[in-house]
């Protein structure tokens, strides 16, 4: 039995056609499963612990997300325990920066084919952000900053709608970036890593936690990281100018940005980070609202992850 999670207003409505073609199919093929359609952010979060408590670490569910990036850190964060569910995605958001890091179909109907045959498992780690009180695992990145407020601004802006339908989507991150660039007011961070290592910067742009290389539609921030390694990667920016920042952010597509001076990337198990004022607060390019204080760490299991054949 196959369990979806299907969100319809992914990539702005196109979710819901990609999912009707998708249901046709394994209708066609007598597949047993059984469908559920978010109706409303958070919902996905909800689902999934109800679908993932029907499984045991000996016998789990197959709980299949189908969405974006942003439905990912939902159906992650509700799963009850991680050692009970086979997790399978198909692709249908606008960023695709989960598929990019972990080498999964894009196109839906091929993720569709690896998932029934259940081509081959990975055990991906998956961390935890801890941030004003309450909990949340990703799949991706999560982080505080520059990166953080231009994801709310998109998430917020009647215009994305529109540039999605336009096939434009990535030029609304382009204005609103710059346009968040002009404006943007520099901060002091501290970093507390595994309990021992402290560094602290003023003048500080963003700092992103990542599970995989890419986040923000292919930026590869942290071009050394692993979501099997049992660690984090951690990547600052700080300490140079806009326009340098603007001058380095193209470079990061090709990882090429690490040797610029003020990029800083370390590696960690658990991470603490304090900021002199409240900032944007980011998990999976969705909102995580305004903090001065985030904790992350890895979770002690990993999740089972159906991946295509090699
Ligand atoms: N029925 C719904 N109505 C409105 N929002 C919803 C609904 N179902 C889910 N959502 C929200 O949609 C948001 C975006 O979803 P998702 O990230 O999957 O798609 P996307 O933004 O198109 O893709 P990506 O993040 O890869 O760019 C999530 O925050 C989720 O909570």
């Amino acid at each position: 039995m196959y369990y979806f999670i299907v969100n319809p207003k992914s990539r702005s409505g196109m979710g819901k056609c990609i999912w009707n073609n998708l249901r046709a199919r394994l209708l066609q093929q007598n597949i047993e499963f059984r469908s559920y359609l978010t109706e409303h952010v958070g919902h996905a979060t909800t689902l999934s612990r109800q679908i993932s408590s029907l499984g045991t670490p000996d016998a789990p569910v197959t709980l299949v997300t189908v969405g974006g990036d942003g439905t990912i850190y939902e159906v992650l964060t509700g799963i009850s325990d991680l050692r009970s569910v086979i997790f399978g995605y198909i692709p249908t958001g606008s960023g695709n920066d989960f598929c990019r890091g972990m080498a999964l179909p894009k196109d839906p109907d091929a993720a569709l084919t690896s998932i029934i045959r259940q081509d081959r498992i990975m055990e991906m780690d998956v961390p935890c952000i801890s941030s004003e009180g309450s909990k949340y695992r990703f799949g991706i990145s999560a982080g505080m900053g520059y990166d953080a407020a231009v994801c709310q601004e998109v998430l917020s802006t009647p215009f994305k709608k529109i540039f999605n339908r336009l096939h434009l989507g990535k030029l609304i991150y382009l204005f609103i970036a710059l346009k968040k660039l002009m404006f943007l007011h520099l901060f002091s961070m501290t970093l507390h890593m595994d309990g021992d290592r402290i560094y602290h910067y003023d003048n500080v742009y963003f700092t992103a936690v990542m599970n995989q290389k890419y986040e923000g539609g292919g930026f590869k921030f942290c071009p050394d990281a692993s979501p099997q390694d049992g660690m984090l990667d951690v990547i600052t920016a700080e300490g140079m100018s806009k326009l340098k920042l603007l001058l380095m952010l193209p470079t990061a597509f090709f990882g090429k940005h690490v040797h610029v001076k003020g990029i800083h990337i370390f590696r960690c198990k658990s991470i603490d980070i304090n900021t002199s004022a409240p900032v944007s607060v980011h998990k999976d390019g969705e909102s995580g609202g305004i903090s001065d204080k985030i904790s992350i760490f890895l979770e002690n299991n990993s999740l089972k992850v159906i991946m295509p054949m090699v």
